[in-house]
């Protein structure tokens, strides 16, 4: 890693070799008392000037724990988060309080959910009702929505009847396996449960029998089980889920497969559509197909969160993009990264160059093969790849906790050039994950600046300028 391109007070740190950051490695030393550690805390991290205080291994084990503490698990504290009536995580109710059943209380505690979220809160027992009620509901990005109708899915379930009785439908591949695996973490205590995989390579022999209770798939696959294949009753699907559904009732491809598959659905069947974006013309078409829904909906200006804070840095040219990134990738790689391009051109050619000189990254676009694209996800999951290099596939849903920093190497465009202003939410969405810290950092030519105020307009928010000469200014970031 070129040390210049850090902030002074990391360089300085780096440059003695103290701090492995590829690694994010804990230097060895003398372990920190923790009044001393909460001294040092109290000072702030921009308080180490000096290579004296570099010299004491208590201050450098702190100086690493502390730059962990913002960049890799970012002092957040959820607990405080879910007292504050202004966040999107408060709530007032415990899981006890929402009646779910033993299996599932034991599941959500298992996977270290103490509290709901306000979506939690508020839509489980719209969802919960009896008789089942239909539900559109938007809450900004990372907030718990998987989680709720996750839920709501495994509440509805009969597990002794072995056939389809749930459906959720999702717009990538990557999204439904997530959400499968959230449904099959959360239920690991609802015996007899079982989820399957609608989405390409996955393919049963017709006429086979699937005793699994939860289908969870990609419109297009799960149209060719329900009709093509007769792979499903449709008659006994009890809960359907749209989730992302702005762009599953709306964008062509999606929305044929989407509406043909819910049309089919019983009249009884239980609909839930959720997104973090609904445009207001999208909303008005969910509301008509979604008969007498309850809604939970949010103001513009509560769209952003204020966990994640947003930048922008002013190019000439894409090559100057490239050195500009570059220059950041010492910083982005501290945590892990997601980098945003317009197209799967753009975005080999990016992975190409950065892996050409030198930079660790993977590549996800549409273009791979979809056990390709399983196993870069997964590496990068697990934390294997620290920057993944993505077009719009990744912008929505995927949950990555450690992703610290988004970089959109491009805005995200319309086809009329216009600027996409529910795919900046999601991509921005990707960081700050459940009141998570998190940067959205925006690399845009000159020409397009204009796009920066439009984005700030419609969300009501403030994108700040950072100097492309002086990555100094990046210390400012975490302070
Ligand atoms: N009640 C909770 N307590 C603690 N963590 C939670 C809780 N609910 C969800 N999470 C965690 O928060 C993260 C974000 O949740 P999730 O993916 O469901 O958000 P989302 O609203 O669906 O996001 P997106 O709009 O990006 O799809 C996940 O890692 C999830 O495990």
């Amino acid at each position: 890693m070129a040390a210049s391109y850090l902030p002074r007070f990391w360089r300085s740190a780096a440059q003695a070799d103290r701090l492995d950051f590829q690694n994010n490695n804990i230097v060895p030393g003398k372990k920190p008392d923790f009044e001393q550690a909460k001294e040092v805390e109290e000072k702030g991290t921009n308080n180490f000037e000096t290579e004296d205080e570099f010299e004491n291994p208590a201050n450098r084990s702190l100086l690493n724990k502390l730059i962990r503490r913002s960049l890799v698990e970012s002092p957040y504290n959820v607990e405080v988060l879910q007292r504050d009536p202004k966040s999107p995580l408060y709530s007032v109710k415990t899981f006890e309080e929402l009646h779910l059943k033993r299996a599932l209380l034991d599941g959500v505690y298992a996977m270290g959910f103490n509290r709901p979220s306000k979506i939690q809160a508020n839509a489980l027992p719209m969802m919960l009702a009896d008789p089942p009620q239909n539900l559109i509901a938007q809450s900004q990005s990372g907030t718990g929505k998987t989680a709720a109708f996750a839920l709501a899915m495994l509440s509805r379930v009969e597990a002794k009847k072995s056939y389809p009785q749930c459906i959720c439908l999702s717009p990538t591949f990557e999204l439904a396996l997530q959400t499968g695996k959230v449904i099959e973490e959360m239920g690991k205590f609802c015996d007899e449960v079982k989820v399957v995989y609608a989405v390409r390579g996955n393919r049963p022999s017709r006429g086979s029998h699937i005793d699994a209770q939860i289908i969870i798939g990609t419109p297009g696959t799960v149209m060719d089980w329900c009709f093509k294949l007769r792979l499903v009753d449709v008659s006994n699907i009890s809960v359907f889920v749209l989730d992302e559904a702005d762009v599953m009732i709306n964008v062509q491809g999606h929305s044929d497969h989407s509406i043909r598959v819910k049309r089919a659905m019983p009249k009884t069947c239980q609909m839930l559509l959720f997104s973090a974006t609904f445009e207001d013309s999208v909303w008005c078409f969910a509301e008509r197909i979604v008969p007498d829904p309850n809604i939970i909906k949010l103001k513009k200006e509560e769209l952003t969160l204020d966990n994640i804070q947003q930048f922008y840095v002013a190019c000439e040219c894409k090559e100057q993009k490239y050195s500009t990134l570059c220059n950041l990738y010492g910083i982005i790689t501290i945590a892990q990264a997601i980098i945003f391009c317009q197209t799967r051109k753009i975005a080999s050619w990016l992975s190409r160059q950065l892996s050409d000189d030198g930079h660790g990254v993977v590549l996800l676009s549409g273009e791979l093969a979809v056990s390709d694209r399983a196993h870069m996800i997964h590496r990068f999951r697990e934390g294997k790849e620290k920057v993944l290099v993505t077009t719009n596939v990744c912008a929505r849903g995927i949950d990555v906790e450690q992703v610290s920093i988004v970089v959109n190497f491009d805005l995200p465009l319309n086809v009329d050039g216009s600027v996409d202003y529910e795919t900046y939410l999601h991509r921005i969405g990707r960081t700050g994950r459940f009141g998570k810290k998190g940067i959205a950092m925006n690399l845009v030519e000159k020409k397009c600046l204009h796009m920066l105020q439009e984005i700030e307009k419609q969300f009501k928010t403030r994108i700040k300028k950072l100097n492309n000469q002086d990555f100094d200014d990046m210390e400012k970031i975490w302070t």
